[in-house]
């Protein structure tokens, strides 16, 4: 196990994991303000001084009435202590995602709260305590490890991000299986019940980066981008996807057979591979640490609204991304209207290329 990280004040670097950091959790449809009044109250069956506790100002309140009462704790409490602890901190981190990535970035490091006063949930201040919070924790840890999203995507670390459109957060997140790297701009607040604008963008290196005319990648970016930044709130997600999954290198075989007359499906077929190998299960992962339930998504692509209904995200509106139509990409956005079933009204504005459009398809 890699060196040991010691927490204690809830202010701390590792704070959050303390009992004394405010979260609140729901057990059993009650509210609690944080794990540490839960788990103090717990200790009263008296509904007077459960309540007492529940309503405590502050963690350290909560902690400090239960000393005061502590010749009424339940004759059964040192058989049910463990459960209790081990029950309010998996509420927490089910009930707070960022918390759980938080925890997960804490990898295989052994966790310890460095408590001169506690031998029994501490270290006792010397190492030689039992360390049980510790230990809830780690399991805790191992827990989601196994289950979706944090076994689908690792939160990684945010920086800020100035931008001609505004100042974003930048997050980085990457896909443990395969160690695939992705990024989420954000910009602006919101709570889980908004419908925040959102913009699931797969990578184009020749469009995003080289302002390629001939798809619509580019402009589709651009104008993400300044919509959120108009809004003054929303989420650019940047999956590194490049050629609708099938990378750069291949994209660029794939232009090849186009430029020789194949169309955007045609090419990738012909090189034996799948129209579109995108896969978007990740996204609830990256999307929950973002505290993002309910989208207004920037699309004119189907498969996009289908793979976040499978992400339990709620879809409030479709708006629609018809940007940059120009001779060069006229036929390759026909033809993802025509066969790929993409909601794209190209309008009489985007008609006018029809007739001098390239061969790029
Ligand atoms: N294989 C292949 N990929 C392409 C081609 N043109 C663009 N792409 C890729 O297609 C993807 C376009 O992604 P998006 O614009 O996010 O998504 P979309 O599926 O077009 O749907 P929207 O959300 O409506 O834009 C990027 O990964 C591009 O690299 C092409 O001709 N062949
Ligand atoms: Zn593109």
């Amino acid at each position: 196990m890699d060196e040991t990280i010691f927490f204690y004040e809830p202010d701390d670097p590792y704070g959050f994991l303390s009992n004394f950091a405010c979260y609140p959790i729901v057990v059993e449809e009650e509210k609690w303000s944080s794990t540490e009044h839960y788990y103090q109250a717990n200790k009263f069956l008296k509904s007077q001084m459960r309540d007492e506790i529940k309503y405590a100002g502050s963690p350290d309140e909560a902690f400090k009435l239960s000393r005061h009462y502590e010749k009424h704790i339940r004759e059964d409490w040192s058989s049910v202590k463990l459960e209790v602890m081990k029950k309010a901190i998996f509420e927490k981190f089910a009930q707070h995602p960022k918390l759980a990535f938080l925890l997960l970035n804490t990898e295989d490091h052994e966790l310890k709260e460095h408590s001169h006063k506690d031998a029994y949930w501490g270290d006792g201040g010397n190492g030689k305590g039992e360390n049980n919070l510790g230990k809830i924790l780690m399991e805790a840890r191992e827990f989601l490890k196994e289950i979706r999203p944090y076994n689908l995507i690792r939160y990684v670390d945010s920086s800020i991000l100035p931008t001609e459109w505004g100042t974003f957060a930048l997050h980085g997140f990457v896909e443990p299986e395969n160690q695939q790297e992705h990024v989420a701009l954000t910009l602006g607040k919101w709570t889980a019940d908004s419908a925040v604008l959102t913009r699931l963008h797969s990578e184009c290196l020749t469009g995003d980066a080289f302002a390629s005319m001939r798809c619509d990648c580019g402009y589709q970016l651009r104008k993400s981008l300044e919509l959120i930044a108009k809004q003054g709130s929303g989420v650019l997600l940047y999956l590194r996807q490049e050629g609708r999954g099938i990378g750069l290198l291949n994209k660029i075989k794939a232009y090849h057979l186009q430029d020789d007359g194949d169309d955007t499906i045609e090419a990738n077929l012909n090189l034996g591979l799948a129209a579109d190998m995108r896969y978007y299960d990740f996204v609830e992962g990256m999307l929950s640490y973002l505290n993002v339930k309910k989208i207004r998504l920037l699309t004119n692509n189907p498969e996009k609204i289908n793979a976040l209904n499978n992400c339990n995200i709620e879809i409030t509106e479709r708006v629609p991304m018809v940007e940059g139509i120009n001779p060069y990409n006229f036929n390759y956005v026909e033809t993802k209207a025509m066969k790929m079933g993409h909601k794209i009204d190209i309008g009489p504005e985007g008609q006018r290329f029809r007739a001098n459009a390239k061969t790029y398809n």
